[in-house]
């Protein structure tokens, strides 16, 4: 077993964050039109031009209905892109989820008649993996998301807040170099959703993903994130890129800072006559 493996539970390499200038992903000129249900045809999003680099947290926040998770299914590879190019890890993503790649998303997409355990090694099983390791990667797993004491239980005798986490152990034991999260803390109470927000900066810092969340909650992407794009009202494009500059090893007690307040309300600055406007055009099609 490599020492990488054995020292550092989820992680690959050794050494988190990697190369912050290193293109992990890059899109180029994307754009997709749904077919539709009048005949017609919905324009969702884009162009699109976005670079993330290896190991940073970047955020998506814009109005209902402008495209976000159509960005982030054509970048995960769930949907072809209309036009223009996707790449990860240099290579084209083209309608099917590379390896490398792992997604959550908001629903609950845990398993109701396997227990937590089996929830988790349910992907490492599929793959392959040998039973060892599978116990390894599931036991750290559990460990991390504070699930030791479920891991007999089935989905229906946890709360929200732990299925989600089995269901973001069960992407993270597949050791995903880019993580893409649709809304994963969307149905969880505010505080539950906070802790999350921490342990998900845990698990960045712990892996060295690079990671990309879709987020309708400002203050999430602001306490989360290294950088945070906008996108205009439908098609969505990106219309400001925020760097927040906060340290690494960071939680949620930096929503007290001065800075904090100024990026939260520079969000909602540049989100308002979006969310107006993509209120005005719900329901529209192009
Ligand atoms: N499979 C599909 N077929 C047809 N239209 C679609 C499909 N998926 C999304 N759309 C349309 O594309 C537009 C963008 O949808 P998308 O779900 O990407 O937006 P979103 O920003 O994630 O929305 P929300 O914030 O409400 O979750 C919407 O008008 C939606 O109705």
């Amino acid at each position: 077993m490599a020492a990488a493996q054995r020292g550092r539970g989820f992680a690959r390499e050794p050494k988190p964050g990697g190369d912050m200038a290193e293109v992990h992903a890059e899109l180029t000129g994307v754009k997709r039109v749904y077919p539709g249900a009048d005949g017609g045809s919905v324009h969702a999003l884009g162009p699109v031009d976005l670079k993330l680099a290896r190991g940073e947290f970047y955020s998506v926040v814009g109005p209902s209905g402008c495209g976000k998770s159509t960005l982030l299914d054509v970048l995960a590879g769930l949907s072809a892109p209309t036009e223009g190019s996707i790449l990860f890890e240099g290579r084209e993503v083209a309608g099917r989820v590379p390896p490398g790649i792992g997604v959550v998303f908001q629903e609950d997409a845990s398993f109701p008649w396997l227990t937590v355990q089996d929830n988790i090694a349910f992907g490492l099983r599929r793959a392959g993996t040998d039973a060892a390791e599978v116990d390894r990667r599931v036991s750290y797993a559990i460990g991390f998301m504070g699930l030791k004491d479920f891991r007999k239980a089935y989905p229906a005798q946890l709360s929200g807040g732990m299925r989600q986490r089995v269901c973001i152990a069960r992407t993270l034991v597949m050791q995903p170099r880019l993580i893409l999260l649709d809304e994963p803390f969307g149905a969880l109470d505010a505080q539950t959703r906070l802790l999350m927000g921490d342990e998900l900066l845990k698990l960045w810092r712990e892996t060295g993903a690079t990671v990309m969340l879709i987020t309708h909650a400002l203050d999430e992407a602001a306490m989360l994130s290294d950088r945070i794009g906008v996108m205009s009202a439908r098609p969505g494009r990106l219309i400001a890129d925020i760097r927040t500059e906060w340290p690494r090893e960071r939680d949620s007690r930096i929503a007290a800072e001065e800075s904090f307040g100024a990026i939260t309300s520079r969000l909602w600055g540049l989100l308002r006559d979006e969310t107006v406007k993509a209120a005005g055009m719900s329901g529209s099609s192009r």
